[in-house]
């Protein structure tokens, strides 16, 4: 099934197609037709299908994806679970209704049970998505170009992709093998995990999104879910950064601090080798991302934390060649870096001491920094965690001194300046993407640590010089 779809990108963009479509991985790229604030949204995608991830399954509504208040569960095949009556009511009428007599059985079958983790996921997604078409009668929308449902079907395909014989959820009036497959061989191009605070609970299609943007390790937008009571998750587009006219806008399909695994995601789920300027930045120096080419950490972080602090570096600098990472630091690029640095640093966190965590929580915002695209929210997120981890660090302190005076961290930096430096990048980061996933997040608790913070001004009598 291949159709001409109208896509409509917004008021912020438009599709222009890529001079040498025939021999290019892209078939066109949205570029931005006015300047764009960080933190605009740019484009708001319904989904066609969402699917619980199978680990959060009875914590959230199958439904709505909001986090389960009381149980629903529905009495018939006690596998779906819902908010309350209401949502339950609406996933019957949207799908459910399709799925629910046939769905244990299927789910206990040989032809289930027998596939990848992975491939059962997008199985339940396929289910849904075609129950949806069914229950709702809307086969009719894919002769409409207009219609969202149809630019499933203008979506890129992975032609390695086959549709696992009996994978599927039986559905009374579904459509044939081929068209199922059809609808799944454009799955891994196009599907996103859909994140709370940026850690997925659930994945979904989200066709105009995918149709849309193009990917880059170093984005300048990317995607967040509102959850709303009784509703899917929506997709809004947000600018990271300001976007000038005729720029590319792309997001990221994966995250970028999988710097070894990503070029292989990429190349072998969308069929494409990443230009952008970190890769062919790491590609340059790092052999190719080739871990034996990086040399092995440090082991004692704070021999690391010396060799970072003689390095002032931006990302932006490596990627255009002004300054070169000596070799001593390449660690940084190693994906096991990170891996053993954020471990490190939440046992830390919890156990102490905070001026280690603290230590570690340096390192892991440096590494971020030379990694991700500025105001990527993982940068944000970190330096709540760094925030939080100061805070608990002043709180504990016994030593008698103001935390204006005294430090914890090796370049003696006083506590309050460490604190509020990662209290104030994290708003000003966390601020550009917005509320987003479920209530109560990081916006919520830099707000308690605002007022944390201004009791502690108080009762020290200090006045921060507003830099
Ligand atoms: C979700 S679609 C992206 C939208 C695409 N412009 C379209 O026309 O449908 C994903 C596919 O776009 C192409 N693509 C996306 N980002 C790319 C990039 N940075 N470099 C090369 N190809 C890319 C790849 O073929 C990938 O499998």
């Amino acid at each position: 099934m291949e159709s001409e779809a109208i896509i409509e990108p917004g008021d912020y963009l438009r599709l222009d197609s890529v001079p040498n479509a025939q021999t290019s991985t892209i078939r066109d790229k949205a570029i931005a037709t006015q300047n764009i604030k960080a933190g605009t949204t740019i484009l708001t995608s319904k989904p066609s299908a969402t699917a619980l991830l199978a680990s959060e399954k009875g914590k959230r509504c199958d439904h709505c994806c909001n986090k389960l208040r009381s149980l629903n569960r529905c009495k018939n095949c006690a596998a779906y679970y819902y908010c309350d009556v209401a949502c339950q009511a609406a996933d019957w009428k949207l799908r459910h209704k399709k799925m629910c007599k046939s769905y244990n059985k299927w789910k206990a079958s040989v032809e289930y049970q027998r596939l990848d983790e992975h491939v059962k996921s997008d199985m339940v997604l396929l289910s849904h998505l075609v129950a949806e078409i069914v229950a709702q009668n809307k086969l009719a929308l894919f002769d409409d170009r207009r219609s969202e449902l149809r630019v499933i079907t203008s979506l890129m395909k992975n032609p390695y992709t086959t549709l696992p014989a009996g994978g599927m959820c039986p559905i009374p009036g579904q459509h044939s093998d081929e068209i199922l497959g059809d609808f799944y061989s454009r799955f891994s191009r196009n599907n996103f995990a859909i994140h709370s605070h940026f850690t997925s609970f659930a994945h979904g299609m989200y066709p105009l999104a995918s149709r849309i943007f193009n990917h880059s390790c170093v984005p300048n937008a990317a995607a967040k879910y509102i959850l709303k009571k009784g509703e899917p998750p929506l997709m809004k587009v947000i600018a990271l950064s300001d976007i000038i006219e005729g720029d590319e806008v792309c997001i990221p399909y994966i995250d970028p601090a999988l710097i070894q695994r990503r070029a292989q995601i990429l190349d072998y789920s969308y069929g494409f080798t990443c230009a952008c300027v970190s890769c062919k930045y790491l590609r340059r120096t790092c052999g190719g991302l080739a871990l034996p080419t990086i040399k092995p950490p440090p082991k004692d972080p704070r021999q690391a934390v010396k060799l970072v602090e003689v390095q002032p570096l931006t990302a932006q600098e490596l990627w255009d060649g002004t300054k070169t990472l000596p070799d001593e630091l390449k660690f940084i690029f190693h994906e096991e870096w990170l891996i053993m640095q954020t471990s490190l640093y939440s046992k830390y966190s919890h156990d102490g001491p905070p001026n280690t965590a603290l230590a570690c929580g340096e390192l892991i915002i440096y590494t971020y920094k030379l990694i991700y695209s500025s105001n990527y929210p993982q940068i944000g997120l970190h330096c709540l965690e760094q925030a939080k981890t100061a805070w608990n660090a002043i709180v504990s302190d016994t030593s008698g001194k103001s935390p204006a005076e005294v430090s914890y961290i090796p370049s003696g930096e006083p506590g309050l300046a460490t604190f509020v430096k990662a209290l104030r990048e994290a708003k000003r980061i966390l601020d550009i993407v917005g509320e987003e996933g479920d209530p109560e997040g990081p916006l919520n608790e830099i707000g308690v640590l605002e007022k944390n913070l201004q009791g502690l001004l108080d009762e020290w009598h200090i006045n921060l010089v507003e830099k």
